[in-house]
C-alpha cells in the first residue's frame, strides 16, 4: 500500500503593520526574493499579506520593485498563487496611505489584520501569524489599549501570557518587563514574573527549536549584580530567589549574572537564552550583533507568531532604503516553528 501525500504546509499570514512605515516595502521586497536564488539566501516558506492589494500595487510602482500583486479570497488560495504573485486577502485602509505620515484612521485596519492573521492562524488556515511593525503612539491615539503585539496576541489567545523572545543565529534575549518606563520596570520586578517567565521560556525553547534541555542565564538589573547589595538589593531580594525557584523546578538556569558581561562572544556559549530584567538589557545587545538578522518571537501562545525585530522607520518608508533581511529571517522562522509543531503536537 502505497504512503498518503502529506498535505502541504499552510502558507504564513503576513499582517500589514503600520501602513505609512516599512512594512509594505519590505514585505514586496522579500516576496521579489521568495526563491532564494538570487541573494545565495534560503527560500521563503509560501505567505500571504493581509493589506489592500491597490496600495502594495502602487508601493511596488514607487519603489520600483518588479512584483505582481494578486488578490485572493481564501487562504487557501495562496499556494497556487505565490510563485507568480504576491497573493494578498483583502483589508482595505480608509485613509490614503503617504509613507512616513500615519494616520490614526487607519488604527482599526491595521488591528483588524492582525485579528484575522491570528483566526487564520487558529483555524489551522494559516501556518503562523508574521507581523509587520506598528506604530504604538499612532495606534494609542486610534484607541488601541495595548502596548503591542505581544500583549495583544496574549489577551488573543485567550489570556496566555506572553513572552517576547529576541533571536539571531547565537543569541536569544528576554526582557522580563517589556514596554514600560525604565522606572516602571524596575518597581515592577518581582521574583514570581521571573519564575513565570523563565518557565514559559524553557517550554518554549523545547517546543519551538527542539533544544531538549534549555539553558538559561538569568541577568542581574544593577552594576556589578548588585555587588552584594552595596548598589542595589534587587538580586539579593528578588532575583537570586526566582533563580533558584526555577532551578527547584528542573530548569537549568543560573544568575544573577552581571549584564555588561554576558554578551561577548564566549559568553554566549554558556546559555540557550538570557533573561533580562528590561527591554533594553535585552534588545541592546541582539540589534548591536545582529539588527539584520534578528527575529522578535512570541513565546507562551497556542500559535507561532514571529516578527522582524525592528520598527516601522518612518524615516526611510517608501524610499527603497529598508532592508528586508530581518523579515525574511522572521518568515524562514515561522516556518520551522510551524513544522516542528506539526511533527510533535504540544
Ligand atoms: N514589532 C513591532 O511592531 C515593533 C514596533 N516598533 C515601533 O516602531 C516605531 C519606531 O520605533 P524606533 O524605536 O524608531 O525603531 P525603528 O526600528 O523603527 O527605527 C530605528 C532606526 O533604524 C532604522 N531601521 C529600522 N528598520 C530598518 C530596516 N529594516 N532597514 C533599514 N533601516 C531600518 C530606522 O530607519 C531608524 O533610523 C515605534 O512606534 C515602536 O514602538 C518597534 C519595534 C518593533
Ligand atoms: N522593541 C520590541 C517591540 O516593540 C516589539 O513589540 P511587539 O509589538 O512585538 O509587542
Amino acid at each position: 500500500m502505497t504512503e498518503p501525500t502529506p498535505l502541504p504546509a499552510p502558507p504564513l499570514a503576513v499582517t500589514m503593520g503600520e501602513p505609512a512605515g516599512i512594512g509594505g516595502d519590505i514585505t514586496l521586497t522579500a516576496y521579489a526574493r521568495r526563491s532564494g536564488a538570487a541573494s545565495g539566501a534560503r527560500r521563503l516558506p509560501p505567505f500571504f499579506v493581509i493589506d489592500s492589494p491597490e496600495r502594495l500595487e502602487a508601493l511596488a510602482a514607487r519603489l520600483g520593485v518588479p512584483v505582481a500583486v494578486r488578490e485572493i479570497a481564501a487562504p487557501e488560495e495562496a499556494l497556487a498563487v505565490f510563485p507568480d504573485a504576491l497573493p494578498v486577502l483583502r483589508q482595505d485602509v480608509p485613509a490614503a496611505v503617504e509613507p512616513g505620515q500615519p494616520d490614526p484612521a487607519n488604527g482599526p485596519a491595521v488591528v483588524a489584520a492582525i485579528e484575522r492573521a491570528v483566526t487564520l492562524t487558529t483555524e489551522g488556515r494559516a501556518g503562523g501569524v508574521v507581523t509587520n511593525p506598528i506604530n504604538k503612539a499612532v495606534l494609542k491615539q486610534a484607541g488601541f489599549r495595548h502596548p503591542g503585539h505581544t500583549e495583544f496576541l496574549g489577551e488573543l489567545a485567550g489570556g496566555a501570557t506572553p513572552v517576547m523572545m529576541l533571536a539571531c543565529p547565537g543569541l536569544r534575549v528576554v526582557p522580563v518587563t517589556v514596554h514600560l518606563s525604565l522606572r516602571e520596570a524596575v518597581d515592577s520586578l518581582r521574583r514570581e514574573t521571573i519564575v513565570e517567565i523563565g518557565r514559559l521560556t524553557a517550554d518554549g525553547l523545547r517546543r519551538n527549536f527542539a533544544i531538549a534541555r534549555p539553558r538559561l542565564a538569568v541577568a542581574a538589573l544593577n552594576p556589578h549584580a548588585g555587588e552584594g547589595g552595596v548598589m542595589g538589593r534587587e538580586e539579593i531580594d528578588i532575583i537570586a530567589p526566582a533563580v533558584a525557584d526555577l532551578r527547584a523546578l528542573g530548569i537549568d538556569a543560573f544568575g544573577p549574572a552581571p549584564a555588561d558581561t554576558l554578551f561577548h562572544e564566549a559568553a554566549r556559549t554558556r546559555y540557550d537564552a538570557a533573561l533580562c530584567m528590561t527591554h533594553d538589557h535585552a534588545l541592546i545587545p541582539l540589534k548591536t550583533i545582529d539588527f539584520a538578522g534578528g527575529v522578535n518571537v512570541t513565546l507562551g501562545l497556542p500559535f507561532v507568531r514571529t516578527s522582524p525585530d525592528h520598527g516601522t522607520a518612518f524615516d526611510i518608508a517608501g524610499t527603497g532604503a529598508a532592508d528586508d533581511t530581518s523579515l525574511c529571517a522572521a518568515l524562514r522562522m515561522a516556518g520551522e516553528m510551524a513544522a516542528l509543531r506539526r511533527e510533535t503536537p504540544a
